[in-house]
């Protein structure tokens, strides 16, 4: 049980924008990929939702390779992307339903949770209304109710923080700790060191489109000599330096 991404490289039509990352998440483990903009990181995502393909390497989740076997390996997959995507004619109920249906879960069961998510982010008066038409928070919190909802194996989330209320903020960061316990794999991107540094037990820092190094935020300092008071702008501000040496 766990996610394997070996030797990835890939891009886009031509263009190679990673290039043989490694990474490997294990079940209860919450994964941090952090780096400038433009480092990759969502173009790895891609990937490993399987909407780009890959020029060299495999991606496997608990055994099952995306390659030889997409439709199962995407049924284990959850995404809470970075802007959210949404149907503009279901409404918020039909939404929720489709997840059910998409990921095969039992419905009296899958009702129930569904309540409690939409309970939690304070969307449950609005299962009858149009989430296109919700507010830029509102759509994002649809996002985190589905993924969630989903209970799949692995959560993949795009810059979880960003547009969220502190209320929101704090909720997110509960039901991440409840994945947790319950054996989930997370992976997620962010420039938020201060709810990141809540939930990642590991960070990967991808520079270059590769990951330079990957541990605890302990050991992320040390690698850049980093006090441990300094904050994530400082280590971009390195990244930065070290980009510019390249180019
Ligand atoms: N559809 C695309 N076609 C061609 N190149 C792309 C495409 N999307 C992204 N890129 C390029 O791939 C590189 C990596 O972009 P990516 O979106 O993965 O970065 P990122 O690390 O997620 O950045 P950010 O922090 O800004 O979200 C960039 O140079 C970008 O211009």
């Amino acid at each position: 049980m766990s996610l394997k991404i070996q030797n990835l490289s890939g891009g886009y039509a031509g263009i190679k924008v990673i290039k043989d990352v490694n990474l490997t998440i294990e079940p209860g483990q919450v994964v941090g990929l952090i780096g400038l903009n433009g480092a990759g990181k969502s173009t790895t995502i891609k990937h490993l939702l399987g909407l780009l393909r890959m020029q060299k390497g495999s991606i496997s989740l608990n055994d099952v390779k995306l390659m030889q076997n997409p439709s199962e390996f995407k049924k284990m997959v959850a995404y809470i992307p970075e802007t959210p995507i949404l149907y503009p004619e279901l409404t918020l109920k039909e939404h929720l339903e489709l997840v059910m249906l998409t990921y095969g879960l039992e419905k009296k069961q899958a009702w129930k949770r569904a309540h409690e998510l939409c309970q939690m982010f304070r969307l449950d008066n609005k299962l009858d209304w149009l989430p296109i038409n919700f507010s830029k928070g509102m759509k994002q919190k649809v996002m985190i109710v589905t993924a969630f909802l989903a209970n799949a194996d692995l959560l993949v989330i795009d810059e979880p923080f960003t547009g969220l209320d502190p209320l929101a903020v704090a909720n997110l960061i509960d039901l991440i700790k409840e994945a947790v316990k319950q054996n989930k794999m997370v992976l997620m991107t962010t420039h938020v060191l201060a709810e990141a540094q809540e939930v990642v037990q590991k960070f990967a820092v991808l520079n270059g489109g590769t990951i330079q190094i990957e541990g605890s935020l302990d050991e992320i300092r040390k690698f850049y000599g980093l006090k441990p008071t300094d904050s994530f702008d400082r280590l971009y501000q390195i990244l930065n330096q070290e980009q510019k040496k390249h180019e």
